[in-house]
């Protein structure tokens, strides 16, 4: 079944044929989708169901994956060849016991450990793999927040420890922000906010996403390929679009690359990771890391040959098939097809069974496409689908996936037809 190759990790085997995809959103069906054409088995697990991945999976479950007796009950009954979690809440005293049993955990069971919590990526980042970070503080208790932040000064992010999107987070201009600040944390984090890590704002010119894989070589060797970097862009600290080559300088590029093998050499295993980082000018900050594909590096799915996305990378690292890639001055880089842009698509009103009109309108858009996840309820700021468009610029690019992504109406069994809410951004500028 899974066969060891070093002590960083596993890979599955010519013979070795099922995975188990834990969590099944628009991430883990692009996985599936790849899986299925190279004929690999898929099951797939979430909390709800029909979920996206669960639509093209063979089999699937529905359950709690923070609990271990669920967790353990659908491997148990699958014996998959390698176990893929896709969300972050997912109970990780399991992952490290299903690891110690001898189940491939991808990347592997400590990555996700790290990943999943703020406090252990940023002391993993800045002391361990020791790249640049924003400076920072923790605190616990209100006094502590407010102390904290007069420490880092104002303006200064503050952040539940556990938690993803943006939820539990504030953007603190000044002492009169704090209340608020303590208050978003504890209601709105998606884990814990036990404690709150208060962050020093980067005023950076782009952040972006570096979509290293981790992967056997023809040697044996796990080697690290680099795509080129993902810039992208965020409303209330979630994707809202992102583009792919990045308008960075030559320098930084390198450093983004150096920075991003750092820390997947120090999460190890194998896999494709989403290493976010700010940029100002040459100078290079890492922010966290997603140690699975990044919601951000869909836009792989138009810039990469087929079979190539970010999604079919992982895929192809977790079962030990080859990585095209060309050394550059000491970098594994993997080549860009053509320039690429992604727009989310987004649900503003809430009910069952979403559908679309303007699909026509939208696909007569040359050089571009869209994806509609098929999830099964809609509510306000649920991403629902995204829009790919790619040209010979980066420029033309995003514009053309804008377009395509506003003129995607949606409505639900109890509202009315809605349009994406049209309005310029930065990022078009
Ligand atoms: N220190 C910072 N300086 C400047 N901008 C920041 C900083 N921290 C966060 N941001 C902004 O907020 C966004 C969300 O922050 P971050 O990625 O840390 O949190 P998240 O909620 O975990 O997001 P994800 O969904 O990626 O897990 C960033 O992408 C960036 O746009
Ligand atoms: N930034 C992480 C991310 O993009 N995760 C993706 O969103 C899904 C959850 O969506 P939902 O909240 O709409 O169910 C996850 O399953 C994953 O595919
Ligand atoms: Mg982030």
């Amino acid at each position: 079944m899974i066969q060891p190759r070093d002590e960083l990790g596993t890979a599955m085997t010519d013979s070795a044929q099922k995975i188990l995809l834990l969590g099944s959103g628009e991430l883990g069906k692009e996985i599936a989708i790849e899986a299925q054409r190279l004929g690999v088995e898929v099951v797939a697990v979430d909390r709800y169901a029909n979920a996206p991945a669960m639509q093209v999976a063979h089999r699937s479950y529905v359950g709690d994956m923070r609990k271990t007796d669920f967790l353990w009950s659908v491997v148990e009954r699958e014996r998959p060849d390698a176990i893929i979690p896709e969300i972050e809440a997912i109970n990780l005293d399991a992952l490290f016991e299903l690891e110690k049993d001898g189940y491939f955990v991808v990347p592997n069971a400590k990555a996700t450990w790290i990943a999943m919590h703020r406090e252990r990526t940023r002391e993993t980042l800045a002391k361990e793999a020791k790249v640049p970070t924003s400076r920072y503080a923790y605190a616990t208790t209100f006094d502590e927040l407010y102390e904290a932040c007069e420490r880092i000064g104002y303006p200064c992010h503050t952040k539940a420890i556990m938690s993803s999107s943006g939820k539990g987070s504030y953007f603190v201009k000044g002492p009169k922000d704090i209340p608020k600040a303590w208050e978003e944390a504890k209601k709105k984090a998606r884990g814990s906010a036990d404690k709150i890590i208060v962050e020093e704002h980067i005023d950076f010119d782009v952040e972006i996403t570096e979509l290293a894989v981790r992967h056997y070589d023809e040697n044996g060797e796990i080697v690290t390929t680099f795509p080129k970097p993902v810039g992208h862009y965020q409303i209330d600290g979630d994707y809202h679009s992102s583009w792919q080559p990045t308008e960075i300088s030559e320098k930084a590029e390198r450093e983004v690359y150096r920075i991003a093998r750092r820390i997947t050499d120090v999460l190890g295993g194998l896999g494709l990771f989403g290493v976010e980082m700010f940029v100002k000018g040459d100078k290079v900050y890492a922010n966290e890391v997603s140690p699975r594909p990044h919601d951000t590096g869909m836009v792989t799915l138009a810039s990469h040959p087929t079979g190539f996305s970010e999604f079919g990378l992982h895929l192809r690292a977790v079962l030990g098939l080859p990585i095209p890639g060309e050394w550059v001055d000491g970098y594994r880089l993997f080549p860009l097809m053509t320039p690429a842009a992604t727009h989310v698509i987004k649900a503003n009103v809430s009910g069952y069974s979403p559908r679309f009109r303007g699909l026509v309108k939208a696909q007569s858009v040359p050089n571009a496409t869209v994806r509609l996840f098929g999830k099964p309820e809609a509510y306000p700021g649920r991403r629902l689908g995204v829009a790919l468009a790619w040209d010979r610029n980066v420029a033309e690019a995003k514009k053309r996936a804008e377009m395509v992504a506003h003129a995607v109406e949606l409505r639900t069994r109890s509202s009315g037809w809605h349009q994406q809410d049209y309005e310029r951004r930065k990022h078009l500028l």
